[in-house]
């Protein structure tokens, strides 16, 4: 399996920072979630919208990849992840969730492989989360499919992607913490996550 983050959005609720740059356990984000995925992963790769995010994030010196079509939001984003991916597996994390799970990606893997699903999407907390999901590569076809109709809408890809779902439950029951699917989206999420770092 490898493993994609996807880090080319505009974090506006944010006010505009790379949320992927705030600190976190002594690191930039993105470093402690890429630390993480190469737990389980033979490469972590960045996916971003433009040049100006690729030199950004350089320091990090993770392989890094432009967006399919660059800023059209997170399906081109993913189609660019599963194009480039070397592996048949890809295990795709948004840049702003500080506790992606090795244990909850394995497991999805391992559901991805008995089922023959095309995708393992976990439904917790009364949604779906795309971006902290395994996906085939080969679900390049339905990403490209959408693109071409114009579709940006995620959901619009899992209708046609037709992934298994991880319930909650079934995840409890393995013991995996639901923590593996919190965002930040703002600087109040930040603050809930890093208590006392207070923004701006
Ligand atoms: N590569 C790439 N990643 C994206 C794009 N849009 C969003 N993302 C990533 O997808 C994940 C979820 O993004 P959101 O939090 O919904 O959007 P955001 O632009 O980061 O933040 P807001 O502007 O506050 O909505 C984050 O990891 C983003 O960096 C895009 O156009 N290209």
């Amino acid at each position: 399996m490898e493993g994609a983050i996807l880090a080319g959005g505009s974090g506006r609720r944010m006010g505009g920072l790379a949320k992927g740059l705030l600190p976190f356990e002594g690191a930039p984000l993105i470093r402690t979630i890429a630390s993480r995925m190469a737990a389980r992963c033979n490469r972590v790769s960045l996916i971003v919208a433009s040049d100006k995010q690729a030199e950004e994030f350089a320091m990090l010196k993770l392989p890094t990849r432009l967006d399919f079509l660059p800023g059209s939001g997170p399906l081109s984003a993913l189609h660019s992840a599963l194009t480039g991916a070397e592996e048949p597996l890809v295990w795709v994390s948004a840049c702003d969730m500080p506790f992606v799970s090795p244990q909850a990606a394995s497991w999805m893997a391992g559901r991805l492989a008995e089922s023959g699903a095309n995708a393992v999407v976990p439904f917790v907390h009364g949604r779906l989360h795309p971006l902290q999901a395994v996906y085939r590569s080969d679900c390049s076809v339905y990403t490209r499919e959408c693109i071409d109709r114009g579709e940006r809408r995620m959901m619009k890809l899992l209708e046609a992607i037709r992934p298994l779902v991880a319930e909650e439950s079934e995840l409890k029951e393995v013991g995996i913490d639901l923590s593996f699917v919190t965002n930040i989206n703002t600087p109040e999420d930040y603050d809930r996550i890093v208590p006392g770092y207070r923004m701006g």
